[in-house]
C-alpha cells in the first residue's frame, strides 16, 4: 500500500479524501519537526506547508519519497534542485489561497492607513477612550506601489483601484498591458514604487528579490510611508524596515511574514507603529478546504503515476507539448531503451536529432530520449525529473539538432554512443498515432515499437534467414515478424519479432553463426 504523510494542518476534506481512495495516511501535523524525520522513511508522497524545511536533511531521511506538494504557493522553503536530484517531483498549490492572501492584504492596507490594532488596544486593554490620538490616512487619491503583479498582486492592485487609489506595478516578468489594460500604470523604474504613499510586496522569495527593499531605497521613499508583506519575511530587509520605522521615515509596517517563524521573540514586535500576524494570509476556512483538497488530488494523482499537476522542477511543461508531439516522446521513450539494450555499455552520449515540425520540440524531447538510455542500467529510479542530472553527473554528453527533411513528414532520431561505438534509431509517426521505427544504424526497416525482438546483424548471404530460425524452432520459440534491412556492402540488418522471451543461451547461439556479426536482445 501507497503511503501519504501530511507533515503539517490541513483541512479535514483533505485527509477524508485521500482516506477514501485507499492509501495508507500518516498525520504527521502534531509530530514534532525533529520527529518527523524517523517518519519520512515510510512515505511515497509527503504533503508540506510553510512549517516544514523541505531541505537536505528532510529529504536524506525521505529515502523513499517521489512526490512533494506543497500546500500552498510559496515554494522558498523547498530544495528544488536537491528533489530534482533525487528525482522528487515537487508540486505546489498556486491559486486556492490567492483570495485569502488578497484579502489579508487589503485588512493590513486599510489597518496600515488607521493604526488599527493600536486603536483597537487603546480602547479595548487600556480602556483610553482617545480619539485625537488615532489620526489616520485616507486610501483614496494615494499611490499605492505594487511589487510583483501575479495573482495576488494583480488582485490587491485592483481591488485598492476601488478604493480610489492609483496603482503603480512594478514586475519586470509581464507584459507592460497586463497592468496598463487595467488603466494603472506600468513601470521599469523601481524608483517610481519607491515614490509611492503604500508599498506592497507579491513575488516569490529569491536571490533577486531578498532585501529588495534595504537602507538604501528606505531613504529614497517618501516620508511617511507604509509599507505592507503579506509575501515573505525578509523581501523587506527586517533590520532596515526597523530603522526606517523607528526613525519614523516610515510611518507603518503591517507584516504577515517573517525571515524566520515562527517569529513570537522577532524585534520588529518591539516596534509601536506595526500591524503584525502570524502568517496567516492562506487561514481562511475557505482556502483552507480548497487547498486541502487540491493538495490530496495531486498527492493521489502522483501516486498513480498519471500526472504531476503544478510540478515545479520537470524540465519541460507537459501542457505546453501540442497533442501531435505526445506519440513521437513516446516513440523517443522506446527507441532509446532499444538502444540501450542493443548496445549495453556505459553510456558517454545521447543525441537527438529532429526533422519537420517535431524539431521545435528537440529541447524538451530531450529529457524522454534520457529517461529511454537510462532505463535499461536504472530502472525506475531514473525519471523525467533526474534525467538530466544523472546524464550532467555521469559525464554524458548531449545535444540535440533540426536536421533539413528527408522524406518524412516528422522523423526523430536518437543516437545512443557507448564505449563500445554508436548505434543511431530513427522513427516516425503516421497518422496520428502509428509508431514506427524506420532505421537502425542506417539499415532501413518498419515495425513498430513492442514486444520482445532480436536485432540480427549479419553478412548478406544465402541461408542466413534458414540459420537464425532452426535455433529459434529448436527452442521452440515462435517468430512472429521479421523485418530485413540490407545496404551496398554486403551487409544486412534483421529485426525478429518473437513470442517467447530470448535467454542468454539462445543469444549465444545466435552470436556463435558464422554469418553473424552481432545479435542482441531488446524488450520493449
Ligand atoms: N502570507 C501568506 O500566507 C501567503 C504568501 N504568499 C506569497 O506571495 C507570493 C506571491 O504569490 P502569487 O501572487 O500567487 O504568485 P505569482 O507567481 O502569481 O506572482 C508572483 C509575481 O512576482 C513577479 N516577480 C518575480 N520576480 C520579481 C521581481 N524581481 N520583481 C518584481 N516582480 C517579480 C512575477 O513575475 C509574478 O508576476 C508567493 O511567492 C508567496 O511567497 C502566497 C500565498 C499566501
Ligand atoms: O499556509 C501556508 O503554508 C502558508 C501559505 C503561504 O505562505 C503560501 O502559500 O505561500
Amino acid at each position: 500500500m501507497k503511503t501519504v504523510i501530511v507533515c503539517d494542518a490541513i483541512h479535514s476534506k483533505g485527509f477524508e479524501l485521500l482516506k477514501q481512495e485507499g492509501v495508507e495516511v500518516i498525520d504527521a501535523t502534531k509530530v514534532p519537526k525533529n520527529e518527523l524525520l524517523g517518519l519520512m522513511d515510510k512515505a511515497d508522497v509527503a504533503i508540506t506547508r510553510s512549517p516544514t524545511d523541505v531541505d537536505e536533511t528532510f529529504l536524506n531521511a525521505a529515502t523513499n519519497l517521489k512526490s512533494l506538494v506543497r500546500a500552498g504557493v510559496g515554494v522558498d522553503n523547498v530544495d528544488l534542485e536537491a528533489c530534482s536530484k533525487r528525482g522528487i517531483i515537487a508540486m505546489n498549490v498556486p491559486t486556492a489561497n490567492t483570495i485569502a492572501a488578497v484579502e489579508l492584504t487589503m485588512a493590513h492596507l486599510l489597518a496600515s492607513a488607521r493604526s488599527l490594532p493600536q486603536a483597537h488596544n487603546h480602547l479595548k486593554h487600556d480602556r483610553v477612550w482617545k480619539r485625537e490620538k488615532w489620526y489616520g490616512v485616507e486610501l483614496c487619491g494615494k499611490k499605492l506601489g505594487v511589487i510583483g503583479f501575479g495573482n495576488i498582486g494583480s488582485r490587491v492592485a485592483v481591488r485598492a483601484k476601488s478604493f480610489e487609489m492609483e496603482i503603480v506595478a512594478y514586475d519586470p516578468y509581464i507584459p507592460s498591458s497586463k497592468v496598463t489594460d487595467l488603466g494603472m500604470t506600468y513601470t521599469e523604474n523601481f524608483n517610481d514604487i519607491l515614490a509611492c504613499d503604500f508599498i506592497t510586496i507579491h513575488t516569490p522569495k529569491n536571490k533577486e528579490t531578498l532585501n529588495i527593499i534595504d537602507d538604501e531605497e528606505i531613504v529614497q521613499m517618501k516620508e511617511g510611508v507604509r509599507l505592507i508583506n503579506v509575501a515573505r519575511g525578509g523581501l523587506y530587509n527586517e533590520a532596515a524596515l526597523e530603522r526606517g520605522l523607528r526613525s519614523g521615515k516610515v510611518a507603518y509596517a503591517a507584516i504577515d511574514v517573517f525571515s524566520y517563524e515562527p517569529a513570537a521573540d522577532h524585534p520588529l514586535l518591539e516596534i509601536e507603529n506595526i500591524c503584525v500576524t502570524p502568517h496567516l494570509g492562506a487561514n481562511t476556512l475557505e482556502s483552507q478546504e480548497k487547498i486541502a483538497i487540491q493538495a490530496a488530488e495531486q498527492a493521489l494523482a502522483a501516486l498513480r503515476g498519471t500526472s504531476y499537476p503544478n510540478a515545479l522542477n520537470l524540465p519541460f511543461k507537459v501542457e505546453e507539448l501540442p497533442p501531435f508531439v505526445m506519440p513521437y516522446v513516446e516513440l523517443l521513450q522506446k527507441m532509446s531503451h532499444m538502444a540501450a539494450q542493443i548496445n549495453k555499455h556505459p553510456i558517454t552520449s545521447v543525441r537527438l536529432e529532429a526533422e519537420g515540425n517535431i524539431g521545435k520540440y528537440v529541447n524538451s524531447m530531450l529529457t524522454f530520449a534520457l529517461v529511454g538510455s537510462f532505463r535499461e542500467s536504472l530502472g525506475e529510479t531514473i525519471n523525467y525529473v533526474n534525467a538530466g542530472f544523472v546524464a550532467k553527473e555521469k559525464g554524458v554528453k548531449t545535444s540535440t539538432i533540426v536536421e533539413p527533411k528527408s522524406g518524412y513528414d516528422n522523423k526523430i532520431t536518437v543516437k545512443v554512443t557507448t564505449e563500445k561505438g554508436m548505434t543511431s534509431i530513427s522513427g516516425t509517426v503516421f497518422g496520428e498515432s502509428e509508431q514506427r521505427i524506420v532505421n537502425i544504424n542506417g539499415f532501413k526497416t518498419d515495425f513498430k515499437p513492442k514486444g520482445k525482438m532480436i536485432v540480427f546483424k549479419n553478412s548478406d548471404v544465402p541461408g542466413v534467414i534458414m540459420d537464425i530460425s532452426s535455433i529459434l524452432a529448436e527452442h521452440h520459440i515462435n517468430i512472429a515478424d521479421f523485418r530485413l534491412g540490407r545496404d551496398e556492402h554486403g551487409m544486412a540488418l534483421a529485426v525478429i519479432l518473437v513470442d517467447e522471451a530470448i535467454d542468454k543461451h539462445i543469444l549465444a547461439k545466435l552470436n556463435g553463426l558464422k554469418t553473424c556479426i552481432w545479435a542482441e536482445y531488446a524488450v520493449l
